[in-house]
């Protein structure tokens, strides 16, 4: 018998997979609606990768903004690699009673949480904020922790709070005057170190030393987790030149960052049971118990937990006051307005003269218009842009009415949503004003002042439902505080 030439059977294999990719198409196409659903042009295989994440301006949440405002409040974006379909909804009525989670209706976290994973621990897991679902452990931890943001816990903080403030403020005055000041820099070691003293009453002391091992690990491993996470082909480098310079300083700093939880964790230890009294994270940590088994947790859970608080708490409140501290510096009436407050109130005074000590956690919280300015900046630059990632349950859910596969992404974009025209007046406009209205709805030109888009605090900026952030109450304070030390000694520019 004669052979079939090579080529014929190549050209037969070809059409027979292109015939089942049609197929399967046709298949997809007349089972869900994604291809209904409005969103940018995607290329062959790479999807919209090239418009999310070019070198020139890598900042997806632009991107998003521009598209939402283009095809209105679902849009899809091919990710391949990063999760496939990715849709960002623009509607929180639909966000908040089906994908954040009010009255348990809340999705899944998508497993993007699983890459972040690996700053908390090297042992497989996951903590509080990582845990796809609300699970017992999950629900154990979030109970366990909530007392160490009441406000009683935070009364307690405030005054080893406010010596960290206060030694900012003296590493500032001895910086020689005609030299800028790196403000990210110095924001994320005050905010590291308020970190710990607040919810581990340790100081880290970074704000005495620049190149503390701790922080140096956290901000390089930040990076890499997240970049890692977006960016199929740094984790394909990492994994095929074990040796190149990227996976050996991978091992490095990911070794020196969990270093730094073990201390923490061994300072914990040493101190024994914690007092019935102490309401920080660290004694709310060591407190807690398998929901499975009554016996404390084992120390691989703990020590994610309290790499958790460490890693959740320091990049966004940096990012976030970063960018207080900018708009305020835009904005000299605003920052005229949180001087006049911080003078009626009688703060500028303590802070000036020598009063730090008497100074008291409801002093700084009901400073309304600085809480205002806070609030403004959040909404226009929130530290967590996008990616707040939750996962299609299951195939019988729709989203917004469409019908789509199990597992497609649900991505939440506070930077889109708190911009979108259709949620707020003026969304371009830095206006704390906004946040007064609030309070008295009947002024609001629609009732809903200040936007229809905001869910919990400021914006989105904090996430919304069951899932959202545990912290805000914290961060307010921690932002709050720093933000009143600054401009009451200098002048933002
Ligand atoms: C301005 C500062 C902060 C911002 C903008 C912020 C924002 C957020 C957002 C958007 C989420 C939801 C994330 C998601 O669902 O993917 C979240 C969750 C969380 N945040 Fe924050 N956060 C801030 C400060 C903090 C601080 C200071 C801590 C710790 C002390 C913290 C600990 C957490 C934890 C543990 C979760 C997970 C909660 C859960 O899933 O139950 N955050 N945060």
């Amino acid at each position: 018998m004669e052979a079939i030439p090579l080529r014929l059977v190549a050209a037969a294999a070809l059409l027979a997979a292109f015939v089942a990719g049609l197929a399967s198409r046709w298949r997809r196409r007349a089972k869900y609606d994604l291809h209904r659903i409005p969103g940018p042009s995607a290329y062959p295989i790479v999807g919209n990768l090239p418009q999310m994440f070019s070198w020139k301006a890598p900042r997806p949440h632009l991107k998003v903004l521009e598209w939402m405002k283009e095809y209105g409040n679902i849009v899809k974006v091919s990710l391949p690699g990063v999760g496939g379909y990715h849709l960002f909804v623009g509607d929180p009525e639909y966000l908040q009673n089906n994908v954040t989670g009010y009255g348990g209706n809340g999705m899944p976290k998508s497993p993007f949480y699983k890459e972040l994973h690996k700053i908390l621990s090297p042992v497989p897991g996951s903590s509080i904020f990582t845990s796809p679902e609300q699970d017992d452990h999950w629900k154990s931890v979030r109970k366990g922790v909530a007392k160490a943001f009441s406000t009683a816990a935070l009364k307690d903080a405030f005054p080893r709070l406010v010596k960290k403030a206060d030694e900012l403020v003296r590493l500032i005055r001895t910086h020689p005057s005609a030299e800028p000041i790196e403000v990210e820099r110095l924001m994320l070691r005050y905010m590291f170190d308020a970190l710990g003293v607040v919810g581990y009453d340790i100081d880290f002391k970074s704000l005495k030393d620049d190149r503390h091992p701790g922080l140096q690990a956290l901000e390089y491993c930040s990076t890499d987790v997240m970049a890692s996470a977006t960016n199929p082909f740094r984790r394909l480098v990492k994994w095929a030149f074990p040796t190149c310079k990227l996976a050996r300083d991978c091992r490095r700093m990911y070794a020196q960052i969990y270093a730094h939880y073990d201390r923490m964790l061994a300072e914990l230890k040493a101190r024994g049971t914690p007092a019935a009294d102490d309401m920080s994270i660290g004694a709310c940590l060591m407190r807690l118990k398998n929901p499975e088994t009554g016996a404390p947790l084992d120390e691989a859970r703990l020590l994610q937990e309290i790499a958790t608080f460490v890693v959740g708490g320091t990049d966004t409140t940096t990012h976030q006051i970063v960018w207080v501290l900018l708009a305020i510096a835009a904005h000299p009436d605003v920052q005229q307005g949180v001087v006049d407050e911080l003078k009626a109130s009688g703060v500028f005074a303590r802070i000036r003269k020598g009063g730090v000590g008497r100074l008291s956690y409801s002093d700084v919280m009901g400073l309304s218009y600085l809480g205002m300015a806070v609030k403004e900046a959040m909404r226009m630059f929130p530290a967590v842009v996008a990616n707040v990632i939750r996962s299609v349950p299951s195939d019988s859910v729709r989203v917004c009415g469409y019908r789509v596969p199990k597992n497609t992404v649900i991505n939440i974009c506070p930077y889109a949503l708190n911009r979108v025209p259709w949620l707020w007046d003026d969304p371009e406009v830095y206006d704390p004003e906004r946040w007064r209205k609030a309070a008295t709805v009947e002024e609001s030109r629609d009732g809903t002042a200040p936007g229809k888009g905001a869910a919990t605090g400021g914006g989105w900026a904090f996430s919304d439902g069951p899932r959202s952030c545990i912290a805000q109450r914290m961060a307010l304070m921690q932002m709050h505080l720093a933000a009143a030390f600054l401009v009451a000694n200098f002048n933002i520019r």
